[in-house]
């Protein structure tokens, strides 16, 4: 007798695509939501820059959270600093939850952005605000207080400083609670080149279809990475370690020591310069059970179309309490919080 087998449903296969280096600022605004623009800041000034970050990491610390019952600490160092104090000290606020604390340990007031970060801010400013005007707007995105008005200024930045090549940061979508949607992040490398990392999260309706692809973009001293709006909400990041390194050679001899030659390093820079929206200042940010500021995710596996997108608050149990954090979860609903104005809200306003 025959017997008759049945043969599996064949599944269509789904291509998996290599990772792909993205070697220049065309190919880098081709496959992702971002543009590269290299030599950004006066050379001399990228220089001075570097060597005054480096001189400010020795005193920076490295993210300390609690990863189930044990603290964990991040593998590179991190600092945070504000543009000028706000009178209100709202944005201190926010600074103590950059550098995730825990046991109740708060930061020291963040130190504000020295001369030289102030002038490469303003040609990080001038580059972010050109390529906005290119770019359509999505409709969740802070559209100003009135039209015309500059759509996007720094008024905080974090920075980092990997030291060799096993220094990283793994894989992440910066938090929102106080970028809100759609944000622009415009992060500055200085020293030594680095891989910045990139991968999409494919929505849960499309995981049947397609494959994510990683994206390797190489860093170089004095460019400039812009994450634009949607970046945040549809692919992750990282800076990985890597096998090998390639020592930076700096243009300039340390200002303090005008007569050594420049020494060659193997430490790099980062300075994310970021828009931390008036509409999410710090006293708007919902508080969960245990009394502490929730954190605002985007609904990653949901679909990106600007309209239909779904941000949570959530407890922040990683940076306190000794990581034991409530079940705090709630829709963020940019009515009913009266956040705005966006470009959504002005679509709707009489012409
Ligand atoms: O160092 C970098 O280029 C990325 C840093 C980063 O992702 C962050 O600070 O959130
Ligand atoms: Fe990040």
């Amino acid at each position: 007798m025959d017997v008759l087998h049945q043969t599996p449903t064949a599944k269509p296969s789904i291509p998996r695509l290599p990772p792909l280096t993205l070697s220049n600022p065309t190919m880098v605004a081709q496959h992702t939501p971002c543009t590269q623009h290299l030599s950004i800041l006066p050379p001399e000034l990228a220089c001075k820059l570097f060597y005054h970050m480096l001189d400010l990491s020795r005193s920076w610390s490295r993210n300390r959270w609690w990863l189930f019952d044990r603290v964990v600490e991040s593998p590179h160092r991190t600092s945070f600093f504000v543009r000028e104090y706000t009178t209100d000290g709202s944005w201190h606020e926010a600074a103590q939850y950059w550098q995730a604390m825990y046991n109740g340990r708060k930061t020291d007031p963040p130190d504000v952005f020295p001369e030289v970060m102030e002038a490469a801010c303003e040609y990080v400013e001038k580059v972010v605000n050109e390529e906005m005007s290119k770019r359509d707007r999505f409709p969740l995105e802070w559209a100003g207080h009135k039209p015309g008005d500059q759509l996007w200024h720094a008024n905080v930045a974090a920075a980092n400083c990997y030291e060799g090549r096993k220094e990283s940061v793994g894989f992440h979508s910066d938090q929102l609670t106080y970028l809100g949607p759609y944000p622009t992040i415009a992060s500055l490398s200085l020293g030594a080149s680095r891989t910045f990392r990139l991968r999409e999260v494919v929505p849960s309706d499309e995981i049947s279809t397609r494959h994510a692809r990683t994206f390797n973009v190489p860093l170089p001293h004095n460019s400039l990475f812009i994450m634009h709006a949607s970046t945040q909400e549809s692919f992750k990041h990282s800076v990985p370690p890597q096998s090998v390194l390639d020592l930076h050679r700096p243009l300039y001899p340390h200002p303090s020591r005008p007569s050594s030659p420049p020494e060659p390093t193997n430490r790099r820079i980062n300075i994310t310069f970021r828009f931390y929206r008036p509409d999410f200042n710090p006293k708007s940010t919902p508080r969960c059970k245990c009394g502490v500021p929730t954190i605002l995710r985007a609904d990653m596996k949901n679909r990106h179309d600007g309209k239909t997108d779904r941000y949570w608050w959530s407890c922040y149990a990683g940076a306190e309490n000794d990581g034991k954090g409530c079940d705090f979860w709630q829709v963020m609903d940019m009515k009913a919080e009266r956040r705005g104005p966006t470009f959504a809200d002005r679509s709707r306003e009489p012409i």
